[in-house]
């Protein structure tokens, strides 16, 4: 007898015993219920445990772990139309409506969804229109003139770097631009101009690092606009930095990125502020803050309410952290304390600030009773999941703005989402400004004419007077399915935000791409940029040069402990001779082993059974006893959602004996200084955390990293993985891998199914 499709799925093991409930209890509901249909289902749910949104049935084979020849995939076309059929499918046809609440699975495009997250999608791409769309107080911008220039006194003049005939006199500035007519607003969209000491055609570059440079695009000469139409002022030059020239290679000019993105939060009530670490996100936030509050009192408003918040408890507080070192270096600037003293110096989880119910998922802030802010704040957006993002959303009031900061490139959240990529996919890649910001924002963004011209596209305006800008985002693809994701679930096919099709998306983005945190010790960024561009030859060649400052390259090591066991286990010994919590937690922070997979000899569960084992074998009394379950100096990491204990999902603390000898459990607290104790009996799922995943290290840095990658390439193995395990370190990297699982790593991107971009640019 051949077996069905979900047959095959659920005994070759790809299914989830839920995946496979689900389409069990629609069989039992419904006998007739096509296999094809029943398969589906199982998949849709096993998507989400995956990351993704939805499955598109067309590549669902990319979801398993591994081909399986055994499977005999639908045709494409007749799944869609089966699905489209089938009473448990609906198929809305406006992405801004309901789907059929009886249904609960919902087909839009290609994309077959758990009816719950489809909802979780149409409700924050409804919500982030309806922040983006407020109009924001915009009065008295030219008066906040002075005060910009003291808070962002470096914004440089853009100008073209030398051309052909260098040395020659810059050509005449082009005449000040007029608005465009009616009817015919343009955005401006310049193209990169060339790298400094780049020739025109993209020639010999003389600068010492080729291989980066070469990696960056093609960046053609502004041409000019045509005959009649407006030149481009001066004030809608961005200058974006190309993907293959960010970091080190930033030209001078990067610094006016954080003045833009101060000045266009003035104007825009959703900001997305990306950028990877070091490149000045909290501080630019801390210096727009300044400005908001000098806003309004110049119109004596009542200062604003401002909340800073990230989805962990120790990306919080080292946000709060920056902000307080970005206040005060403004205290020693001159800038006044009336303005200071308004602003937070102290951060929230998102839990926390949304205000956790017990025993429930959901929250005691949303739409009815929202958020009592005028500014929410959040940081590490890029862990941030689909449903609490739309919970987050939900709760910002009419009115209020929400501030995103993040880094695209590291790795989405490890539950449903990579909602920040859809985000930034809808909102451009923020190298324009509209006619509208320009025009608004002259005063503050001090910049002179642009010699040579720009090329200008029609835009609809947008909801402020200005433009809808942007152009599309990067289209990370899901492995065998490299063009397919973030894409809409319409067409299969990403489509640019605003890109002439439809109203654009109001929200605003800036990338900031200069680093400018100094470690004297650790020299990360050209390993870091390489890895960035999935260039791998790049990144093996500075790894095996050995000349990276405090960066070691273990090539093919398989097993740190037996090569390198009795400096780490002197850290992990050191744990347990921590006087205090607060030290034990500081200690805890200076070394992690991070790995790509949980299971498998290179994976965190068992190099954890393996440390606990070798610390057991110490002999002196601080040893822990074989086996023991819990034991002083042991850091854990939480593996669920408490709400009752208001611990997450990857939250790390560690065990540590109280003064009465009472073996507790110690988490960071609201108060740096004041962490949080539980009995670890009464602990939700939690494993021991000497090695931990990349997944859950996201928000967490370390002094010093190991990061030890599988001896053969796996599917979670991405580009986006290994950067986020390699920027985890402050001081010190150890890499443990072979050259081909870097190539492998390199050459993939972690990506998800979501039809949130195009819902977004759907309007
Ligand atoms: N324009 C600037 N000029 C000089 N120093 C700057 C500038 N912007 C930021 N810095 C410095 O760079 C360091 C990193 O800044 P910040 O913490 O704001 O970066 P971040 O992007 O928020 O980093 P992370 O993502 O790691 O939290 C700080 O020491 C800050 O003072």
């Amino acid at each position: 007898m051949t077996r069905t499709l979900l047959d095959t799925l659920y005994r070759n093991g790809h299914l989830r015993t839920l995946d496979h409930a689900l389409a069990q209890s629609l069989r039992r509901l419904d006998p007739d219920t096509p296999d094809s249909v029943l398969a589906a289902a199982a998949l849709a749910s096993l998507a989400v445990s995956k990351g993704h949104a939805g499955v598109k049935p067309c590549n669902a084979r990319a979801l398993l772990d591994s081909d399986d020849a055994d499977i005999a995939w639908p045709h494409a076309d007749g799944w869609r139309t089966t699905l489209a059929a089938s009473r448990w499918v609906s198929t809305p046809d406006d992405p801004t409506r309901p789907a059929d609440t009886d249904a609960p699975l919902v087909l839009e495009g290609d994309l077959l969804y758990l009816r719950r997250y489809r909802e979780y999608e149409r409700a924050l791409a409804n919500g982030l229109h309806r922040i983006a769309s407020h109009a924001v107080p915009q009065t008295n911008i030219a008066a906040l003139a002075p005060l910009f220039a003291q808070l962002f006194p470096a914004t440089p003049i853009p100008t073209l770097p030398p051309q052909a005939g260098e040395g020659q006199k810059a050509p005449p500035a082009p005449p000040l631009p007029q608005l465009a007519q009616e009817g015919q607003k343009a955005a401006l969209a310049l193209p990169l101009p060339p790298l400094a000491g780049e020739g025109r055609d993209g020639g010999a570059l003389p600068t010492q690092d080729h291989r980066a440079r070469a990696a960056a695009p093609a960046l053609p000469l502004p041409s000019h606009a045509e005959e009649g139409q407006q030149q481009a002022p001066a004030q809608t030059l961005l200058r974006h930095a190309g993907e293959g020239a960010r970091g080190a290679e930033e030209g001078k000019a990067a610094d006016d990125h954080q003045a833009h993105a101060a000045a266009l939060a003035l104007r825009h009530a959703l900001l997305l502020v990306t950028g990877g670490p070091g490149t000045g996100k909290t501080t630019t936030v801390a210096r727009l803050l300044v400005l908001l509050a000098a806003q309004a009192r110049n119109t004596n408003a009542p200062a604003p309410r401002i909340a800073l918040a990230a989805p962990t408890g120790r990306a919080a507080e080292r946000m709060a952290e920056s902000v307080r070192n970005a206040l005060q270096s403004l205290a020693g600037g001159g800038i006044h304390a009336h303005l200071l003293d308004t602003l937070p110096t102290s951060g929230s989880t998102l839990h926390r600030l949304l205000g956790t119910l017990p025993d429930t998922p959901r929250f005691r802030h949303h739409a009815d009773n929202p958020l009592p802010f005028d500014v929410v704040v959040v940081d590490e957006a890029s862990m941030i999941d689909l449903p609490l993002m739309a919970k987050l959303v939900d709760a910002v009031a009419d009115g209020a703005r929400l501030i995103l900061l993040g880094d695209p490139d590291q790795l989405p959240s490890v539950e449903a989402g990579d909602v920040l990529a859809a985000i930034l996919q809808a909102a451009g890649d923020g190298s324009t400004l509209t006619p509208g910001d320009a025009e608004a924002l002259q005063p503050l963004l001090r910049t002179g004419p642009i010699p040579g011209g720009a090329s200008i596209r029609p835009h609809e305006d947008d909801g402020n007077g200005g433009d809808g800008g942007g152009v599309s985002g990067s289209d990370r693809g899901v492995e065998g399915d490299a063009t397919a994701t973030h894409t809409s679930p319409a067409s299969g096919r990403g489509r640019a935000a605003g890109a002439g099709e439809g109203p654009p998306f109001p929200g605003r983005r800036i990338h900031l791409a200069r680093g400018y945190r100094q470690s004297e010790s650790l020299q990360l960024a050209p390993l870091a940029a390489a890895v960035r561009e999935g260039d791998a030859r790049n990144a093996l060649a500075l790894l095996r040069s050995n000349t990276l400052s405090n960066v070691h390259f273990h090539e093919g090591l398989a097993d740190p402990l037996q090569a390198h066991g009795d400096r780490l286990l002197a850290h992990w010994r050191s744990l347990a001779q921590a006087e205090t919590p607060v030290e034990a937690l500081a200690r805890a922070s200076r070394l992690r082993v991070l790995t790509a997979v949980r299971d498998g000899p290179q994976g965190a569960r068992s190099l954890n059974a393996r440390i606990e084992a070798l610390l057991s074998e110490g002999g002196d009394a601080a040893a822990p006893r074989r086996g023991a379950r819990h034991f002083h100096g042991q850091p854990i990491i939480v593996t669920e959602n408490s709400y009752r204990h208001r611990l997450f999902n990857g939250d790390t603390g560690i065990l540590h004996r109280d003064a009465n000898g009472t073996l507790m459990a110690w988490f960071p607290g609201d108060e740096p200084r004041q962490p949080r104790a539980f009995h670890p009996a009464t602990l939700p799922a939690h494993d021991s955390a000497f090695a931990m995943t990349v997944h859950k290290a996201q928000g967490s840095e370390f002094d010093s990293v190991w990061l030890l990658l599988p001896t053969r390439d796996n599917r979670v193995l991405s580009r986006e993985l290994v950067y986020t395990g390699i920027t985890r370190a402050r001081r010190e990297l150890h890499l443990a891998a072979t050259g081909d699982v870097i190539r492998a790593a390199l050459s993939r991107h972690a990506s998800r199914w979501s039809g949130l971009a195009w819902r977004l640019s759907s309007g």
